[in-house]
């Protein structure tokens, strides 16, 4: 690292969230001497008392980190992105390289290109993971939209104290690929809660909720529901490529739940069979499985109930989940390279069911004779159905309203459902993205 560059030139974030300050913390850590940082400036003065002696220098506002840094993140509110860049966005540093976090790049490159100056350059990122995992060996996409080599080399000097795993994009990939792996594994674990939630049930009181994969059923979905509503929101709504994923989803889930009802027996099988084949068949084989085996999960359990008393589960949500892979023609080992801790997992237990035979075959059976799990499929279906209309309609306050209904259900096991979700993230993670080498079973 060149030490009279860490010395000189300044960095800035704006927006003193999550993940601007996970951010703003790594950079400090890393040897930075000048991270400039601002949120609100409703918050200044209380910023600069909490953040006193934590080597960071407190801005009022954007106008001041935009004036004095050389290369400047936005981290705020993808909903807000546009609004912010107008604001900041004239005030940036002649020559400067400006970047943003939001997970959805469409409406920040769209905000960059009008708002800022022409000398500005534009090199953007997204850390595909949320602020509570560490970034080391995370994938993080950079985005070289419009930046000279020795700029573009800047930032990437910059963003390696993440030790994060780069890949590179263009804008319109990254919201392509992001709506595949993240906007509909979102709609699933939504929707799980929200069918929770509709019947007053924690599932972890709950005989079809026990073992390995329903344990990531579980601490991904409050996990989700830990984190903030705009997050999820800003990925479905604002991401132009989200709403068919989505819809599709709903479709799947729709489409099997009726199939179950009416004991279609011939028909689901032969449709979730093709969907396998599709997902898991030839293409992954080759793979080494993402979890060596459901017992590696069984550990990481909130569940009271003991395991001899589990029931059968039709599975509904990752069939469904792999059906719409199907329809849309989306092979999803193709974007490893861009996952998620939650992508990874979902793919993981998805896989899981698929490749044992057994387990498939009870899933199937009681999918469709099983009348114990038929009101938990009732209701995820109308879940379901319900995010998939709100997206549609893009109503962000109906959005807000619905995840924050069912945040406050799940609120007392945020904690350990987060801590928990950490350990099996730990658990399953990889060294390189999409490689070969998983499970390092530190456990
Ligand atoms: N959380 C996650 O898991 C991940 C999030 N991201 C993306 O990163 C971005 C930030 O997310 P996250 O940190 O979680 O969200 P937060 O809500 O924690 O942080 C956003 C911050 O920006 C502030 N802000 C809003 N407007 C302004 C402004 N005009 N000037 C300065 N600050 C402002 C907000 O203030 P206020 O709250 O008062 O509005 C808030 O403190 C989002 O776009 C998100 O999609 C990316 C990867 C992972
Ligand atoms: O793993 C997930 O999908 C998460 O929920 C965390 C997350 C949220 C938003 C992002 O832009 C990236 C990661």
């Amino acid at each position: 690292m060149n030490l009279v560059e860490m010395d000189e030139l300044e960095i800035g974030l704006i927006g003193l969230g999550a993940m601007g300050m996970m951010y703003a913390k790594r950079l400090v850590e890393a040897g930075w001497k000048n991270v400039n940082v601002c949120d609100l400036p409703s918050k200044y003065e209380r910023l600069e008392i909490a953040l006193a002696g934590s080597g960071l220098t407190v801005l009022k506002d954007g106008h001041a980190v935009s004036r004095r840094s050389d290369f400047i993140i936005y981290s705020v509110e993808a909903e807000n992105i546009e609004r912010v860049v107008a604001e900041y966005g004239p005030s940036t540093k002649m020559g400067a390289i400006v970047g943003g976090q939001t997970s959805v790049k469409e409406p920040e490159i769209r905000a960059f290109e009008k708002y800022l100056p022409d000398d500005v350059h534009i090199v953007t990122c997204h850390s595909l993971h949320g602020p509570t995992v560490h970034s080391k060996g995370q994938p993080l996409v950079l985005i070289r939209h419009r930046a000279s080599d020795d700029k573009y080399n800047l930032v990437i000097r910059i963003l390696s104290c993440l030790q994060s795993e780069i890949v590179e994009l263009s804008y319109k990939e990254h919201d392509r690929i992001t709506a595949d792996t993240q906007a509909v594994t979102h709609v699933a674990f939504l929707s799980m809660g929200t069918a929770w939630k509709t019947q007053m049930q924690f599932p972890w009181e709950t005989p079809q909720y026990v073992g390995g994969i329903e344990n990531v059923k579980i601490n991904m979905t409050l996990r989700i529901y830990s984190n903030k509503w705009h997050v999820y929101a800003g990925i479905a709504m604002m991401n132009p490529s989200a709403e068919i994923q989505i819809r599709q989803y709903a479709q799947s889930v729709s489409d099997l739940f009726k199939l179950m009802i009416q004991e279609k027996q011939e028909e689901f099988e032969n449709r979730v069979k093709l969907a396998g084949d599709f997902v898991f068949g030839k293409h992954a084989e080759s793979r080494q499985p993402i979890l060596l085996s459901d017992s590696i999960l069984d550990r990481f359990s909130l569940s009271s109930v003991p395991s001899e008393q589990r029931k059968p589960n039709s599975h509904l949500s990752l069939l469904a989940m792999v059906d719409s892979w199907h329809k849309l023609g989306i092979r999803p080992y193709e974007h490893m390279v861009c996952q998620t801790p939650l992508f990874r997992l979902w793919i993981g237990i998805a896989e899981y069911l698929f490749r044992n035979t057994e387990m498939l075959k009870e899933a199937i059976q009681a999918a469709l004779y099983d009348k114990d799990i038929r009101a938990d499929d009732m209701e995820f279906y109308s879940a379901s159905k319900g995010w998939a209309e709100c997206v549609a309609v893009g109503n962000m306050a109906a959005y807000q309203k619905r995840f924050e209904e069912t945040a406050e259900f799940f609120k007392e096991r945020f904690t350990e459902g987060v801590r928990i979700g950490n350990e099996m993230i730990e658990v399953i993670k990889t060294h390189q993205p999409g490689s070969r080498s998983s499970q390092t079973g530190k456990h």
